[in-house]
């Protein structure tokens, strides 16, 4: 590389503290990072204390950082403290290399269809069908919802990993989701501990041991269900990823037990607080824009009619209805900095200098209302995917990201958003409560954004023929 190359443009850095200053207090950090942008361009180069960091904006930087120069970026930052304490770099998010692929191989959405009697869609017409029983008649706020959402995307993470569901009020499975809640609200590039390493041994370390608890917990209870899975196991006939796992584990270089609990931390880590916050996301547009919301509902109802549970044929009949999902995530914008890549050489993009060892931060969100692809990027308007009623593309619209460590479960994810977002629209009507309209402003409590609590009321239309 050219020693003449220059690091991108970015606001001044001041010793060991670097941009912490300007970038911390309150306020969401990816809108401070827009800021930036407005003064340096679409390549920003900040330092967060020891952290160096580059923050990519707008599509085509982002495209072209993650699918034309896929080597430089493919990779995880294997230096922050706070991941560092909980992910050990193993799993599929955390690691890279042959790690990463292998895992990804092994517990990928190949290998789902082949797992136990009933498909994928039909585990999640089962969830869908159970959160219309437990929201019948529901009057209260998003708080309420969201957990009942977290519920449902739980257990069909439960049934792909363990094989089976459980009942919401089950104590195994409230134990389980408690301690996949501590290790969710740990999550966040932003915590003081990856600038700040020394931090670990303050008493802030305190979290750190806490959360080594909740770990090894999580250990033990996969033991429990490893333990119980061998003693029913059948080769010819996995049931499950832990099924799958001790198919394996006397192969050469097996997937290790090991392995197995990081794919599981990733599963429920990666995987179910951002589509329960999705669903949300959705509910809370369909209170705000009713019309919007009876469109969806007359398509259903043509479509889907008396059939109990929608199904992905039927989603495919329904671009209206995929087009509002679509518009939703585009504006929702759950992950808008996507999950950190890195360089581990020093890399050149786009005539600059980015340094070896420098995190990447993808700026979903840029990419999402970038002038140069959508009109009006901040007005809500499903019909933008239309195009003479047919669902048509934009290729700055990837909530999941693109590239080789495009969301592992980008299609499952939008199966469980479409599908249970078409059981609830099928079976409620969500009305619209003139005190008090949802402000679909953003918060970010935890590792995804989400909307400011809403009133809700989940009014029954029929009786569902399941529900009779
Ligand atoms: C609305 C729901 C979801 C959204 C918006 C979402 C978004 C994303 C994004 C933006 C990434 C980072 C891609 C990159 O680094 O370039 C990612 C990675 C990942 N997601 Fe998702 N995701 C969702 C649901 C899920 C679900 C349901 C699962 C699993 C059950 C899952 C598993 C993963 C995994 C394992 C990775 C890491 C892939 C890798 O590093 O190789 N995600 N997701």
């Amino acid at each position: 590389m050219s020693i003449e190359l220059k690091r991108p443009p970015g606001p001044r850095c001041w010793p060991i503290v670097g941009n912490l200053l300007q970038l911390s207090g309150s306020g969401m950090f990816y809108e401070k990072l827009n800021t930036l942008r407005k003064q340096h361009g679409d390549v920003v180069y900040i330092e967060l204390g020891a952290l160096k960091l580059v923050v990519l904006f707008g599509h085509e930087k982002v495209k072209k950082a993650l699918t034309a120069q896929p080597d430089s970026f493919k990779y995880r930052p294997q230096w922050l403290v706070e991941i560092s304490s909980f992910a050990l770099f193993n799993g599929i998010v955390w690691s890279n290399g042959p790690l990463n692929e292998k895992l990804r191989r092994f517990a990928g959405p190949s290998v789902w269809p082949g797992l136990g009697d009933q498909t994928l869609e039909q585990r999640v017409q089962i969830e869908a069908t159970a959160l219309v029983m437990e929201l019948t008649n529901q009057k209260g706020n998003s708080e309420t919802l969201k957990t009942k959402f977290f519920q449902a995307i739980s257990n069909i993470n439960c049934a792909i990993i363990f094989g089976s569901r459980y009942e919401y009020s089950d104590a195994e499975f409230q134990e389980f989701s408690g301690l996949m809640d501590r290790l969710l609200q740990r999550q966040g590039i932003n915590n003081p501990l990856n600038f700040i390493p020394i931090l670990q041994y303050l008493p802030e370390g305190k979290k750190v041991k806490e959360m080594k608890v909740a770990i090894k917990k999580m250990c033990e209870f996969l033991a429990g269900k490893v333990k119980a899975a061998r003693s029913t196991f059948d080769k010819s006939r996995a049931r499950s990823l832990v099924d799958l796992y001790l198919s394996q584990e006397h192969e050469q270089d097996p997937v290790t037990e090991e392995n197995v609990f990081h794919i599981v931390r990733d599963f429920f880590v990666a995987g179910t607080e951002n589509v329960a916050i999705g669903l949300l996301w959705l509910i809370g547009y369909m209170v705000r824009y009713g019309e919007v919301q009876g469109k969806c509902r007359e398509c259903i109802q043509k479509i889907v009619g008396d059939k109990s549970a929608p199904s992905q044929g039927d989603i495919k009949q329904m671009p209206y209805v995929e087009a509002t999902v679509q518009e939703v995530l585009r504006l929702a914008n759950i992950a808008p900095l996507s999950v950190p890549h890195a360089t581990v050489e020093e890399a050149e993009f786009e005539g600059y200098s980015i340094p070896r060892e420098t995190m990447v931060l993808t700026h979903l969100q840029s990419v999402h209302l970038d002038p140069a692809y959508w009109d009006d990027p901040e007005v809500f308007r499903p019909e933008r995917f239309l195009r003479d009623g047919v669902l048509i593309q934009n290729e700055a619209y990837y909530p999941f990201s693109i590239g080789s460590r495009y969301c592992l479960a980008a299609k499952l994810a939008h199966m469980e958003l479409t599908l249970i977002f078409t059981t609830l629209l099928k079976n409620f009507t969500f009305p619209s409560d003139a005190s008090c309209i949802p402000t679909l402003k953003c918060t970010q409590p935890g590792a995804f954004v989400e909307p400011e609590v809403f009133n809700v009321t989940c009014n029954a239309l029929t009786l569902s023929p399941l529900m009779k």
